[in-house]
């Protein structure tokens, strides 16, 4: 990473009960017991989370049609995907009954998204069928599509057939710094460059509505080449409480494309990237979860290649119920870094 450059955002470098969606041998009902008593004691009520009030409350401008507006800009100045990705997913679940839950969508990106004007959300309601239930969506600025989107939505169907992954084995979150904790920590170093300081503060002003806990934080001096995997604990910052599990998929659509294309850089840190964005995301969600609660996010890229890498992740519930999984191509473009330097 070069001198003045701020570092990508840090961290990006048991036994399982298995769950259906929304049920399973465990049911939704046992786990918002527990999660009632945990939030409790977590969370301070008053502190809504700015993702819900906000930037997933869409307005409704005619039937199948929604205006969302936006919170968090990258610096790239092109609007964040997974914000784009959210609102889609909360305009293409209004019209689905409250007995269908999101169980996949599948998004290109074909536009960069202007940060100066609103989204307009446009559903088409493709197919309402007896278990599942497809919607497609178009988010639309300067009368252009900007994403497309198709989300499908699955009423619960029990079976039999049940399996997962093992959840990897880290510290717990309650063990690990916040990446603003990790940023104060760099700017403590007394031997820290100034423009990298300068870079490092504007991280810290960034209003990111998320809060991350990297596993593995870089070390402070320039990073050696790493496998592209990484690890860290990611959840909505405030309260959103239990309940709407259709809310929950919608924030973990946000929250599943922060930090994530990153992973496919890891093993160039001799390489920084000039242009780097989300050409698609797919999702698939297992298992109820809550979004304002911990989860691990696996990270890995499987392959890059030709100005583009592919990365794929897991988002654990904390007990070692898998959440749900995630893919996405990107494209990066990226120039050698000459000179070697600290963060
Ligand atoms: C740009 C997309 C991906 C399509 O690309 P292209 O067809 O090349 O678009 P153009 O509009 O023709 O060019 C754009 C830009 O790229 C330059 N360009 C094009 N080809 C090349 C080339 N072969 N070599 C070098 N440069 C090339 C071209 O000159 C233009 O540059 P400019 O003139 O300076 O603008 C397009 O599909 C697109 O933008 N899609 C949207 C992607 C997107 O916005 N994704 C979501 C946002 S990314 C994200 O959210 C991740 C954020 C993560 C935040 C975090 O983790 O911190």
């Amino acid at each position: 990473m070069a001198e003045g450059e701020p570092p990508a955002v840090p961290g990006v470098n048991g036994s399982i009960h298995i769950c259906d969606f929304p049920g399973g041998t465990e049911s939704p009902e046992s786990h918002e017991e527990e999660s009632s008593q945990s939030s409790a004691a977590q969370y301070n009520q008053d502190l809504k989370s700015v993702l819900v009030t906000s930037v997933l409350n869409l307005e409704e401008l005619d039937v199948d049609l929604y205006r969302g507006t936006h919170h968090w800009v990258p610096r790239s100045q092109r609007l964040f995907g997974g914000q784009i990705i959210g609102q889609a997913l909360v305009a293409a679940a209004k019209s689905v009954s409250d007995n269908h839950y999101a169980h996949s969508l599948h998004c290109y990106f074909v536009r960069a998204g202007d940060p100066k004007v609103p989204v307009l959300y446009q559903v088409d309601r493709t197919r309402d069928g007896r278990s599942f239930t497809v919607r497609s969506v178009k988010a639309i600025q300067h009368g252009q599509p900007i994403l497309i989107c198709q989300a499908s939505f699955h009423m619960l169907q029990p079976s039999p057939l049940q399996h997962q992954f093992t959840m990897p084995v880290v510290p717990p979150p309650e063990d690990l710094l916040t990446v603003e904790e990790l940023i104060r920590l760099y700017l403590s170093k007394p031997d820290l460059g100034e423009k990298s300081r300068q870079g490092l503060n504007k991280l810290l002003a960034n209003e990111v509505p998320i809060e991350m806990k990297p596993v593995q934080p870089p070390h402070f001096y320039r990073l050696a080449a790493v496998e592209p995997r990484t690890l860290f604990w990611v959840r909505a910052r405030g309260y959103i409480g239990e309940g709407n599990m259709k809310l929950h998929c919608c924030v973990a659509a946000y929250v599943s494309d922060f930090a994530f294309l990153g992973t496919a850089l890891l093993p160039y840190p001799n390489y920084k990237a000039q242009f780097a964005a989300s050409l698609d995301h797919a999702m698939w969600f297992h298992s109820t979860f809550r979004s304002d609660e911990w989860m691990l996010y696996e990270c890995e890229s499987p392959w890059a290649g030709g100005s583009r890498g592919l990365v794929q992740g897991r988002l654990w519930r904390r007990d070692g119920v898998l959440a749900a999984s995630c893919s996405q191509e990107g494209v990066l473009r990226v120039k050698a870094v000459t000179e070697p330097s600290k963060l």
